[in-house]
Order: structure tokens, then C-alpha cells, then sequence
């Protein structure tokens, strides 16, 4: 019986009423669907019955661009995941949190919470969170630079990971008769003293179903490559173009094996943003019917954003303007990783602002096809190492979600490059992840009674 044959990873990350900002214009759901749990929950159930590994939820403490625009805030993310933990069974559950903006304990406690509720299925995608807009919500008067937002990640993330692991595999016994619940040994503080945290422990909780929470990076400068090489189990990324999306995989891989780890423990997931129709010419005719009701100027905005450029700089027919887009230093708030996909998209291929806007949605690489289509560019990125995986972002919800589950997942199937049937309870088990040991087990340190 050969080995089971490598099968890909799929996400479903629910970015408002869909990844086209105008989907609340389109007349699907109510405008404040994205306020009601029974939304969420019902993309999810959608997605469980596609086999999805996870359902993900971006976010960033603050309003997120224009109130007066569309629907532009976010319900906290645990609190959504909880509620789809528990009106699903299998469906990994992914938050995004900020290592800036939160501490420690609490958010290792709120994800070890929803490790245990879920029954082992969540995950954490780790930001830094750019921009200056989260940062005047802390009393700050900008966003604390690059470098030293990574700084305090790697040591948030660690802090996070020591307290998961406190408790040992086999620290409770709950015997009712001695009236011993755990055995102390098994139960360690972490004395953590750093440059940004004193955290001395152990968590208030027991070590989670599936060990740890899932790790998910998202962010690919070079520090947010270095935190994922080292720590993560997945990186949710934004390449553009099959080049790119090879030489990310091959490189973060190569990174990954550098810290001694198996480079299949880390899994590449790159974001792609979908219109999908029963044909090409249905997706295209329902992809410009969105963009209609946007506006280019609302497009433009959006690259402009992005490339953190001002919006006039941008001729809508001709190439960006070369000359006023610098180095790394202009993403200092932004997203590097966002940043590179689209300029090396728009250089390579020499787009027009207009085009490049058409190539990219919801900052990720856009495809407007035929379920066939769509399975074709999936499987192309997953046979020729530029994947894993993907985090999907349909265009609008529930259809989006609805029409990849019923006519692309049976290709996928047929084609034999996605699971029939959830093969385990956890999401490590889906994403085909060893279930981690906890780095105390076996050291003589007893938590101080
Ligand atoms: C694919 C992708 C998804 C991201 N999602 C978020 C998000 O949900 N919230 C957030 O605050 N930042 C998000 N970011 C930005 C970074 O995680 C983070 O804010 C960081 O400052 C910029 O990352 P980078 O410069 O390493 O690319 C995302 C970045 C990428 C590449």
C-alpha cells in the first residue's frame, strides 16, 4: 500500500460579506449580516461539508478604512470562532490576534480556551498589525516600527508556546478517591523574563486536545519569514504569480529545514481570491458586474493603499509611478508581503494601475473562471511547489463559498488531490501536523505549590 498521496490544504476566510468590497452592495444578505452569528455559522457548516480543513477570520484592532463605504469592522475573532466551534464538529477554526496589541497570557489563555471548546481545532494567525490607525487605539501615536513590532512577536510567541506546554500530557489524574486532580510536578512555571514580558506562570488551563493551538503566520518580510521559519506550522502568504508563490515555497522550506525542522512541517498556504461562474464568461460577467457597482475609483484606492501611495499619483491607464516607489522603507507601515506581491507583479508584467487593480483582490492573486479552471490553478501551485495549500477568499458569501464546495471540491476529489472525508478529529490533523510534546515534560520543576 503506497504512502497516502500528498493531498492540499483549503481555508475559507470569510473577509466581511465577501472578499469583493461591494459584495454588500450585491443584495445576498443583509449589510449587517456580518454582525450575526448565524452568517458565520452557516458559511462554516457550508465549508465542513466540503471537507475544508478551516475556516479563518482576518482582523485588526480598529476600523478598517471608510465606515462611510461599506461594512468595514470585524466582530473579535474568538468569539465568532467559538460560536462556529460549536455549530460544526471537524472544521479547524484560524484567529488572527496581534502580538502588538494584546499580552501574552491572555491571548495564550483565549486560544488554549478555544483549543479545549473547539476539541482541538483552532488555530492562531499571528500579525504584528501595520498601520498607524491600531496604534492610536493604544495610546500611541503610530505604529511602532518593523523591527521592533518582530521583536516582541518572537517573544510573545514563545511566551505563548511555554504556557501551552505548563502542563504536561499527563498532568491530570483526577482520582476522585485520593483527591488528587493533577500531579504537581507536571504542572511547570515558566519564569519567562525578556525584553518585552515578565511572565512567570503556568497557565490557568490544561494543555489543550491537540497539544498547542495551530501556529499560522501571516506576514512575509524578512522578519516575518525568520518568526515563520522558526515557529510556525503554517504561513498564509500572498504571492501573486507561480514564480513567486515557487520561490517563496522553496525558500521557506530551505529556512524552515535551517532551524532543523522537517520542512514538510510547515505548510504553504497562499491567499487566492475567487469569482467563480458555471463558466468563464458567467465568472467574468459576474466579476464585472461587482466591479461595476465598486467604482474604479474605489479600486484604485485600494492599490493605492496598499503601495502606500496617494491616490493621484495613480494614472488608471498607465504604469505605476516607478520613480516614487521606494525600497523597504516605504512599507515601514504596511505589509511587506503585500507590498512585493503586487509590485513584482505589476514590473513583471508591466499592468497598467488598471489592470493590476483587476489582478488582485483583497490584496491576493484573483481568478475568474469555471469550477474546472479553478481546480486547474489550484492543482497547478499544489503540483509544482508553489503550495500546500489555500486560503480562500470567494467573492461574495454565502454563494462563493457554496458554489466552490458543490462543483470545484468534486474535481479536486476526482483528481484525487482533496480529501473525501476529515480523517481525524483536530485540526493538526487535518493540516497533517505531528501533535507537538510539551518542551517541559520530563524536567524536575514543579510549579511552587
Ligand atoms: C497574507 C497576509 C495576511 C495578513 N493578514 C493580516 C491581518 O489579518 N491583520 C493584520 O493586522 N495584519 C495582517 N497582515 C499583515 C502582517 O501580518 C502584519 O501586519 C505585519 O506588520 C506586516 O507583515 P510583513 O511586513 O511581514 O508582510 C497580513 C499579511 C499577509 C502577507
Amino acid at each position: 500500500m503506497g504512502a497516502n498521496p500528498r493531498q492540499m490544504s483549503i481555508g475559507m476566510n470569510i473577509l466581511g460579506l465577501g472578499g469583493h468590497s461591494s459584495a454588500w452592495r450585491y443584495g445576498e444578505v443583509d449589510p449587517l449580516s456580518y454582525l450575526d452569528i448565524g452568517y458565520y455559522q452557516n458559511i462554516a457548516r457550508i465549508s465542513e461539508r466540503g471537507t475544508l480543513d478551516a475556516i479563518f477570520l482576518a482582523d485588526g484592532p480598529a476600523l478598517a478604512g471608510d465606515p462611510g463605504g461599506g461594512p468595514s469592522g470585524r466582530l473579535e475573532p474568538t468569539l465568532v470562532l467559538t460560536a462556529i466551534a460549536l455549530a460544526t464538529e471537524r472544521i479547524g477554526v484560524i484567529a488572527t490576534a496581534s502580538t502588538s496589541y494584546n499580552d501574552p497570557y491572555n491571548l495564550a489563555r483565549r486560544l488554549g480556551s478555544l483549543d479545549h471548546l473547539s476539541g482541538g481545532r483552532a488555530a492562531w494567525n499571528i500579525v504584528t498589525t501595520a498601520g498607524d490607525a491600531a496604534a492610536r487605539n493604544f495610546g500611541l501615536t503610530g505604529a511602532p516600527v518593523h523591527d521592533d513590532r518582530y521583536g516582541r512577536a518572537e517573544e510573545f510567541v514563545d511566551i505563548a508556546v511555554k504556557l501551552w506546554d505548563s502542563w504536561e500530557d499527563d498532568a491530570i489524574i483526577a482520582d476522585r478517591a485520593r483527591g488528587v486532580f493533577a500531579d504537581r510536578a507536571k504542572v511547570h512555571t515558566i519564569d519567562h523574563e525578556g525584553a518585552h514580558f515578565a511572565v512567570r506562570g503556568p497557565l490557568n488551563i490544561p494543555r489543550s486536545p491537540q497539544g498547542r493551538p495551530v501556529l499560522v503566520q501571516a506576514g512575509s518580510s524578512e522578519h516575518g519569514k525568520a518568526l515563520a521559519a522558526r515557529r510556525a506550522d503554517a504561513v498564509f502568504t500572498a504571492q501573486t504569480t507561480l514564480e513567486d508563490g515557487q520561490a517563496f515555497y522553496a525558500e521557506m522550506k530551505a529556512r524552515a529545514a535551517a532551524f532543523g525542522r522537517d520542512p514538510d512541517s510547515l505548510k504553504i498556504m497562499p491567499g487566492l481570491s475567487t469569482v467563480i461562474g458555471s463558466t468563464e464568461a458567467e465568472a467574468l460577467a459576474r466579476q464585472a458586474e461587482l466591479d461595476e457597482i465598486q467604482g474604479i475609483e474605489a479600486q484604485l484606492g485600494q492599490v493605492a493603499q496598499r503601495l502606500q501611495l496617494d491616490r493621484k499619483h495613480l494614472k488608471l491607464d498607465e504604469e505605476l509611478p516607478w520613480h516614487l516607489i521606494g525600497d523597504a522603507l516605504r512599507v515601514e507601515n504596511g505589509s511587506r508581503g503585500f507590498f512585493d506581491a503586487q509590485i513584482n507583479l505589476a514590473r513583471r508584467e508591466r499592468l497598467t494601475v488598471r489592470q493590476l487593480a483587476g489582478r488582485i483582490r483583497s490584496g491576493h492573486r484573483l481568478v475568474a473562471g469555471s469550477p474546472e479552471q479553478i481546480a486547474d490553478t489550484l492543482e497547478e501551485w499544489f503540483v509544482n511547489g508553489a503550495a500546500d495549500g489555500f486560503n480562500l477568499m470567494p467573492d461574495m458569501f454565502p454563494s462563493g463559498a457554496q458554489v466552490f464546495v458543490d462543483h470545484v471540491v468534486p474535481i479536486l476529489r476526482r483528481r484525487g488531490l482533496f480529501r473525501t472525508e476529515y480523517t481525524g478529529p483536530t485540526l493538526r490533523d487535518h493540516l497533517g501536523l505531528q501533535r507537538p510534546a510539551s518542551q517541559y515534560a520530563a524536567v524536575p520543576h514543579a510549579v511552587a505549590a
